[in-house]
């Protein structure tokens, strides 16, 4: 009986007698339970998923067989079970353990992208890419959850799928019924209504059902903790030689009692725990908190206000907001592009939408928000939580795309408050605009303390005057703390930098054309790709209307950073207060070739050395 950092790959698995595998199944709970506990990560899901895992692996034949995940937070007993016990001290961290799957670790992972909904996409290209080149020997697998399910991409690749009745294609449905909270809608009612049915293990297909009905074959309902039945279940669909549902139960959570027993989500994802010597640190509110008292506040005020999500109620803050008013709360399920466009009717229906997603999530929806909302002016207000930033979850929940996919959209505007102040106030102000879109983005993580202004200019809130105006640092949201310990940088060095927060940032506001004429150069910080940014579109800005001023923008780069902590995603990307001193005073030093007026040269340490 192997231990777990002596499995190399599924190969080890096979040999093994019932007992063993029962044996492994445990060995992998406890093991789990001991490390993402101290890492943080996807409990919940990997608990749910630890017999299937390992009946998937000892069934087909990865990497040969191609076993792809749905959103892949699931796959921690894949990669123990793909020779990767050992990384688990590292999940999550730089340089570490994916928390998703990721090819450079192993050739049994597929899919690095964790926006759900894609897997049956994917499934049905690759599948059609086996059939044309003749591998007719090789399965594709396709692991999806009831939640990821409810995404409208997986029903555009299931149309297809179904149409395909001579290519074999194996449809896992992780039916736990849960996303975060309980799945929502006729489909999770259908999935239910199946669940009672008799049971696959019987050797017999289950009820006819949605499957059935658009000419897949259905296995099931299969007890997802029972590898025989499973594996039962699964050698039958590998044989079947064409498209084909096993629908699973499984239990998010299974086998951790605080798991089961959490009716908020299951363990969905735990925080790290902090290092044993760490101090207690006072802990702040969240953004999310912030935002969330302040709609329920508005809601009550405000009757016309209605609030969507997509399957991620807590997380994005809604939940005092649901709680005081739930008749306006709707959950849509994972189905980003749908509750933008429902959105988009209930304001036509007269109320005020407010639809609350995480950031990256936003980018599927794109052409709604363009199409559907900003070209009939709609007043939907979106916030996007987790923007900018994120690091944990990698490269695909940096919130790093929406200052930019948004510049493009006429009359939207967006606001990027600087901390919890801002962030309420910005939120009334957007919920106030009747004839237009509105955007209200923060990162994810605690606000810090408040950032008073000292004065305003042309809807620009002042945070620091210089004495000479050599730099106009224009802070874009929470980045105002890192423009701030900036201009003390620069300051020590004979710099004068004046650092502004526009709070809305499109349009750019009249008041930094008017500041920027004002300064030798103007340089923006944002938590967002730097690639067409608010950066950009204030360059653009003053180049249109004629400033002289130098123009650098500091931005995340255009890569697809690794996962890490968020600190580590910024300082990748140079978005640090000390390295955007040193650039500025290089490209200051480059400015003034001539001594200033009345000012020392740059005196000896200089940033710029
Ligand atoms: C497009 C998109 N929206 C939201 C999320 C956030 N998210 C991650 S996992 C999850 C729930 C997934 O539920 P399910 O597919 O049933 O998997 P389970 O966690 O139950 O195993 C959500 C909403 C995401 N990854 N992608
Ligand atoms: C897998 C997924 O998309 C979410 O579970 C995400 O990991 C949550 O991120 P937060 O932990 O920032 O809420
Ligand atoms: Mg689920």
């Amino acid at each position: 009986m192997p231990q777990l950092d002596e499995i190399t790959g599924p190969a080890d698995l096979r040999a093994l007698s019932g007992a063993e595998v029962t044996e492994l199944a445990a060995m992998i709970r406890r093991f789990l339970v001991e490390k993402v506990t101290r890492t943080g990560g996807h409990l919940g899901p990997n608990l749910g998923v630890v017999e299937l895992t390992i009946a998937l692996h000892r069934v087909f034949d990865s990497p040969r067989d191609r076993i792809l995940w749905d959103t892949g937070h699931q796959t921690y007993v894949h990669k123990i079970l793909t020779g990767r016990a050992a990384g688990f001290d590292t999940l999550r961290r730089r340089g570490g353990l994916s928390g998703y799957p990721c090819r450079a670790e192993s050739a049994h992972d597929v899919i690095e992208n964790s926006h759900a909904s894609t897997a049956l996409s994917y499934a049905d290209g690759l599948a059609k890419a086996y059939e044309i080149q003749g591998s007719t020997d090789r399965s594709v697998v396709a692991v999806i959850g009831d939640g990821a399910l409810t995404g409208g991409m997986a029903w555009e690749a299931l149309n297809n799928i179904a149409a395909a009745k001579h290519r074999p294609l194996v449809v896992v449905v992780n039916d736990n019924g849960r996303s975060y909270a309980p799945t929502v809608g006729g489909l999770a009612d259908h999935l239910a209504a199946l669940r009672t049915g008799p049971r696959a293990d019987a050797g017999h297909l289950g009820p006819r059902g949605l499957f059935e009905e658009l000419g897949l074959a259905y296995l099931g309902p299969v007890d997802g903790h029972d590898i025989e039945a499973l594996e039962s279940a699964l050698t039958r669909a590998k044989r079947l030689g064409r498209p084909v549902v096993v629908h699973c139960l499984t239990e998010k959570g299974r086998g951790h009692r605080p798991a089961e027993q959490d009716e908020a989500d299951r363990f969905h994802a735990v925080r790290a725990q902090p290092a044993a010597a760490a101090p207690a640190r006072r802990e702040r509110p969240s953004w999310t908190d912030v935002f969330g008292a302040e709609l329920a506040e508005l809601g009550a005020e405000r009757p016309d206000l209605v609030a969507i999500t997509a399957a991620m109620l807590a997380p994005t803050g809604l939940s005092r907001f649901a709680e005081r008013h739930p008749e306006r709360t709707f959950d849509v399920g994972i189905a980003e592009q749908h509750a933008v466009t429902s959105a988009a009717g209930l304001a036509l229906g007269g109320l005020h939408p407010v639809v609350a997603l995480y950031a990256t999530f936003l980018n599927r929806a794109f052409d709604q928000v363009l199409m559907d909302v900003a070209l009939h002016r709609a007043p939907v207000t979106f916030v996007l939580d987790r923007a900018g930033a994120t690091g944990d979850d990698g490269p695909s929940h940096n919130g790093m795309w929406d200052l930019s996919l948004l510049q493009l959209v006429p009359g939207l505007r967006v606001a990027a408050p600087r901390d919890g102040a801002t962030l309420r106030r910005a939120l009334r102000e957007a919920v106030a605009v009747d004839d237009a879109p509105t955007v209200v983005r923060f990162p994810k993580g605690s606000v810090g303390e408040d950032i008073p202004a000292l004065d305003s200019c042309g809807g620009v809130d002042i945070l620091r005057r210089a004495e000479h105006p050599d730099v106009l640092l224009v802070a874009v949201g929470t980045m105002a703390t890192t423009c701030l310990e900036t201009a003390d940088l620069l300051a020590g060095h004979g710099f004068g930098v004046t650092v502004v927060d526009p709070r809305w940032v499109k349009p750019v506001p009249s008041g930094l054309l008017e500041l920027g004429r004002e300064h030798r150069m103007v340089a923006t910080v944002e938590d967002n790709g730097r690639v067409g940014g608010v950066g950009a579109a204030v360059a653009q800005a003053l180049c249109d209307h004629g400033a002289t001023a130098a123009v650098r923008t500091f931005g995340i780069a255009q890569d697809f950073p690794d996962h890490g902590a968020r600190g580590d995603v910024l300082a990748g990307s140079g978005l640090t207060s000390r390295h955007i001193a040193r650039t500025l005073a290089e490209e200051l030093a480059a400015l003034d070739a001539v001594p200033r007026q009345g000012r020392p040269a740059p005196a000896a340490g200089h940033p710029a050395h």
